[in-house]
């Protein structure tokens, strides 16, 4: 028999000023007592304190840590803190919600998604990227039961989060492309319609660049709902294929090489250019598209050495090996990479 089990979120709460809102969400699924909120130390401040004293106003007891990092040992301590809780809230960027997600999963507890930025889309997916020795691991999570999305938050946050979001929307493209080449090379498991979603999504997206502008709501709620929607693709190919590619090999590798890496959804962006060329595919509507965003679409945008893309071009085939992409077996040669870079302009 072949199962397949989905797990989508059960409940999508957006708007300004939702975060004022977890207490009763929370009641209204039914948790209770004790409930942990896991956040950053600035994520805190902006809005962890606000759903904090909403939860209080409920009468739930409310226990708080903070992370720094998505590692596997802020995973384990999250884990120890969550033990006699009802819920777990993930209040923050990409790292807090992984480390908060992957937690809830092994204690077998409900987990609540609430991002402070657009910043990714593992807002909503059933995945969880954590680093450890080898760079970082995408390993197999629950999906949040919610999501509280303050668009108000969202829209207040550095712009470069945002427009981060939208790096790792445009990368959908290069991810079906390369999913689809290992389907037909490899007969590797493939779905139409979390790849049709996937599409849509960054057609969408893409075709809204106009309208994702600094400090506007309706900016936010459009680059968040293209997130959540990425993410459900993720849940519905239950693999982050039709959202992770050549692209986010290459990304990871530059957290890897890079002295101080940038967003992951800025390199994405840049990752998604330089595949799409090598794919054969519009990379200049990838890049001009990304540029209208005002997302970084060169090396120097983001602050990084032309070495470290090069290096990084030449190391992405071997993150994540079983992922069969553009990239093959081999990868690029040095100057292949380096031709790469200068052919897109990105160095
Ligand atoms: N689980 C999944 O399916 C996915 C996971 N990811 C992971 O997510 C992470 C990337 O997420 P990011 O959010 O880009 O990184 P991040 O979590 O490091 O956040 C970036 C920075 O933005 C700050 N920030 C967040 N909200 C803010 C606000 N409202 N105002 C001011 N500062 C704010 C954070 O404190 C942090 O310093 C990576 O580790 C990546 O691998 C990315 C995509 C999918
Ligand atoms: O970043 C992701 C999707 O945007 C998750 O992908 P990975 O499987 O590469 O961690
Ligand atoms: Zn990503």
């Amino acid at each position: 028999m072949d199962f397949r089990k989905i797990q989508l979120p059960r409940e999508i709460h957006t708007g300004e000023g939702v975060i004022e809102e977890t207490g009763s969400i929370c009641k209204d699924l039914m948790f209770k007592d004790k409930v942990l909120v896991v956040s950053g130390p600035n994520t805190l401040k902006i809005a962890g304190e606000k759903a904090i004293e909403s939860l209080q106003n409920e009468n739930f007891d409310v226990e708080t840590f903070i992370i720094d990092n998505a590692s596997k040992s802020a995973v384990l301590e999250v884990q120890e803190a969550s033990k006699d809780v009802s819920v777990v809230l993930g209040i923050g960027g990409g790292r807090v919600i992984d480390v908060a997600k992957l937690a809830a999963t092994r204690n077998n507890i409900q987990f609540i998604s609430a991002p402070t930025a657009a910043s990714h889309d593992g807002i909503a997916s059933p995945r969880a990227s954590i680093k450890n020795e080898k760079g970082s691991v995408s390993l197999e999570a629950q999906s949040p039961i919610g999501v509280i999305a303050d668009t108000e938050i969202i829209s207040q946050a550095p712009f470069r989060l945002l427009a981060a979001g939208c790096g790792d929307i445009v990368s959908n493209y290069t991810a079906v492309l390369d999913w689809k080449l290992s389907y037909r090379l490899l007969n590797e498991y493939y779905s139409d319609s979390a790849s049709a979603l996937s599409l849509m999504t960054a057609k969408m997206t893409l075709e809204s660049a106009d309208a994702i502008k600094e400090g506007h709501v309706e900016s936010a709620a459009l680059v968040v709902k293209a997130l959540i929607s990425s993410g459900m693709a993720i849940s519905i190919a239950g693999t982050s294929r039709p959202a992770s590619g050549s692209e986010h090999k290459f990304s990871h590798a530059l957290d890897i090489v890079a002295p101080k890496p940038a967003l992951h959804g800025e390199q994405c962006g840049i990752g998604t250019i330089m595949m799409m060329y090598l794919h054969g595919g519009d990379w200049k509507y990838i890049r001009d598209t990304l540029r209208t965003i005002k997302a970084p679409t060169t090396a120097r945008e983001l602050k990084l050495d032309p070495e470290c893309i090069i290096e990084a071009l030449t190391m992405a085939h071997t993150i994540r090996k079983e992922r069969y992409t553009i990239l093959g077996d081999r990868g690029l040669t040095k100057e292949a990479a380096e031709e790469l870079a200068t052919a897109t302009g990105v160095i």
